[in-house]
């Protein structure tokens, strides 16, 4: 190139440098148009839960950054107009992963061959209202979801419930979905979870990634079981139990306990409103656990069906301790489980066997008009 004027070396690198920023771009479009859109339901997508958590979908924060989306969102009629406005926010926030946005009252348009389904949707308890009586709205809700999501979901489709009651949502969806692999039904304890280990963060003033471990035993309700006696926070002299940094067993088995239990009803205190933006980050944390895996040697908390693991009654969904690997849950064996919370693991599992009676009573109400 000694003898060639400057002009034309600069030509030629210009040239060089175009033709390589279009084959690398060329090889990324290529990349990017290999992966499918995910379908990933959310019901309820009206609500608050429904409107923080599905800018974080269409983001990557679920499924990451090159996975792109199409969103099917579900309301019922009267919230149908809010549902449009969501659906009109999320073009104007022009996703790059956002493929598509199907937004219905329709369950069965809804449901149509979705990968995902985050069930937020449910009936609300409102003042004055009997406990049966939010349990029976939401029994006919989930038993009719489950028809529509066995009948016109894609075939391995993963179920999160979040609307409470939780786990025993779940548990009418799995009951009449049969078809439905009871791996496939889960229900959302992550943010239970990501309380203690905020909680435990907080008191040792350590980064809340450092803390590893806690366990959420149990419901979804003020029965549910925050276990710290496997917990571990990485230190820079290494992996140290959370008991031992901690030291104080009474705060531990007392007011932590109590503070996790009741940290959704304090958020409904100052809020005005139940907690949404942390439902809606633990919802995502939930799928990206189960669908990429839980890093070596760290566990989750999910509502999952029992198999009798830990003398948990076989077939309620109940939160354990899980690991998850090429896109399956398994539940964390051998831990060693002493009186206190062996009591604690099976007064959350009575209250679980009692939600399960009153909803097939709430049903069998119903069915007798
Ligand atoms: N598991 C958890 O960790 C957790 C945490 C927070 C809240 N929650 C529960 O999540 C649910 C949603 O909370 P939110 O604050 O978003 O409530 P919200 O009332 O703001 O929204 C609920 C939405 O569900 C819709 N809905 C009602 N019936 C429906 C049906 N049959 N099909 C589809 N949509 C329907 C409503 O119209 C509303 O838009 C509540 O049950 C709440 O108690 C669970
Ligand atoms: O909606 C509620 O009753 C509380 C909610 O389940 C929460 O844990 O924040």
């Amino acid at each position: 190139m000694e003898n060639v004027p400057l002009l034309e070396k600069i030509g030629v690198v210009t040239v060089c440098g175009a033709l390589s920023y279009i084959i690398v771009r060329h090889i990324w479009s290529f990349l990017k148009m290999g992966k499918e859109p995910i379908r990933v339901l959310v019901t309820g997508a009206a609500g608050q839960i429904g409107y923080a958590l599905v800018p974080m979908i269409a983001r990557g924060v679920m499924l990451g950054p090159d996975q792109p989306i199409i969103l099917h969102l579900l309301d019922i009629e009267p919230a149908a107009e809010a549902l449009e406005g969501v659906k009109m926010e999320l073009i104007d926030s022009a996703f790059p992963l956002l493929e598509g946005v199907v937004a219905t009252t329709d369950v069965i348009k809804a449901c149509e061959g979705v990968d995902i389904a985050i069930m937020v949707g449910g009936f609300p308890r409102k003042e004055g209202m009997e406990r049966k009586e939010v349990m029976s709205k939401n029994t006919s809700i989930y038993k009719a979801q489950a028809s529509a999501l066995e009948q016109h979901a894609a075939e391995n489709c993963k179920i999160l419930v979040v609307a409470n009651p939780a786990n025993t949502n779940a548990l009418i969806l799995k009951e009449f979905a049969p078809s439905i692999p009871e791996k496939n039904i889960t229900c959302l304890t992550q943010l239970d979870h990501n309380r203690a280990l905020g909680q435990i963060s907080e008191r040792l003033n350590v980064p809340v990634r450092d803390v590893k471990n806690v366990i959420i035993w149990g419901n979804h309700s003020s029965t549910q079981y925050p276990d710290v006696n496997h917990a571990t926070v990485i230190t820079s002299n290494g992996k140290k139990p959370v008991r031992e940094l901690i030291a104080d067993d009474y705060w531990l088995n007392s007011q932590f306990i109590a503070t996790v239990q009741q940290r959704g009803a304090a958020i409904i205190k100052a809020r005005k409103l139940s907690s949404a933006l942390s439902a809606a980050g633990a919802a995502c944390d939930h799928i990206r656990n189960w669908v990429f895996g839980t890093p070596k040697g760290t566990w989750v908390s999910m509502g999952v069906c029992s198999d009798g693991s830990y003398g948990i009654q076989p077939g309620l969904i109940y939160s354990f301790p899980v690991t998850c690997q090429n896109g399956e849950w398994s539940i964390v064996q051998g831990l060693k489980i002493n009186e206190f919370s062996r009591e604690k693991m099976d007064e959350t599992a009575k209250e679980l066997a009692e939600e399960k009676e009153l909803a097939y009573s709430c049903l069998k109400d119903q069915a007798n008009g």
